[in-house]
């Protein structure tokens, strides 16, 4: 832990930023199980945000375990350390005045709360990609859930790890068998609905 620092307030700050962008920064944060959908839609999600003109960031669980996390495993410990590192870059794409999206499976509540706890009010929107696990399993984009269960990978989410559904979620995305794109659309309508983007 450092000791003897002070915290530096600069001219150039959110607001001034957020201003120049001409948006409102926030996280829109995708949570649910491997193979819910939550990289899929946070990439055309972004695409629609970014044609329209807004400065936007995706942080993707799979491409920030090789770098920033790439000393974690899937331990409870080290999820609650890698949510804990990205709700901190997080925080510092809002103080960029970036809407940030992220796809993370975050399965603990505690941890989504904890970002949503370093934000201001509004700042941090929740969304739950509640697709059922069978569908995930179906799925399997990557082949992960088949290795979960003959027993290659362990602690896997759904499987032999814990997911824990969002308890008051601005957004709740809940399955439909569609496409992709028209799932993205039905998200972008309610947060647009919600007065969220
Ligand atoms: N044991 C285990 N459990 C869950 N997921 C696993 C595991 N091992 C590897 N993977 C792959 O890692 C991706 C999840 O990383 P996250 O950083 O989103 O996980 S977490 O939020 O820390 O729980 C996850 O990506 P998504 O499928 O995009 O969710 C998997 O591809
Ligand atoms: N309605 C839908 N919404 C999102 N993904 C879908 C949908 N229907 C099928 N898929 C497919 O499901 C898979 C979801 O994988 P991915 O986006 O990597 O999920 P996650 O990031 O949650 O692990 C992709 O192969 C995607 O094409």
């Amino acid at each position: 832990m450092a000791t003897n620092i002070v915290w530096h307030k600069h001219e150039v700050n959110k607001q001034t930023r957020s201003d120049k962008l001409g948006q409102k920064p926030r996280v829109i944060w995708l949570t649910g199980l491997s193979g819910s959908g939550k990289s899929t839609l946070a990439n055309l999600l972004e695409k629609k945000l970014f044609e329209d003109g807004k400065l936007t960031y995706l942080l993707d669980g799979d491409n920030v375990r090789h770098g920033l996390c790439g000393d974690l495993g899937f331990s409870d410990k080290d999820r609650v350390e890698n949510i804990r590192r990205i709700s901190e870059v997080a925080k510092l794409f809002v103080d960029s005045g970036t809407i940030v999206l992220t796809a993370f499976i975050s399965p603990f509540q505690t941890d989504r709360d904890f970002c949503r706890n370093l934000l201001q009010e509004k700042e941090f929107v929740e969304v739950y990609v509640d697709v059922p696990l069978a569908v995930c399993e179906q799925r399997d984009p990557k082949g992960l859930y088949k290795k979960a269960r003959n027993g290659e990978i362990k602690d896997f989410t759904g499987i032999d790890s814990t997911y824990e559904a969002p308890v008051n979620p601005e957004v709740h995305l809940e399955y439909k068998d569609e496409s992709a794109e028209a799932t993205a659309e039905r998200l972008f309508n309610l947060l647009n609905e919600k007065g969220l983007i």
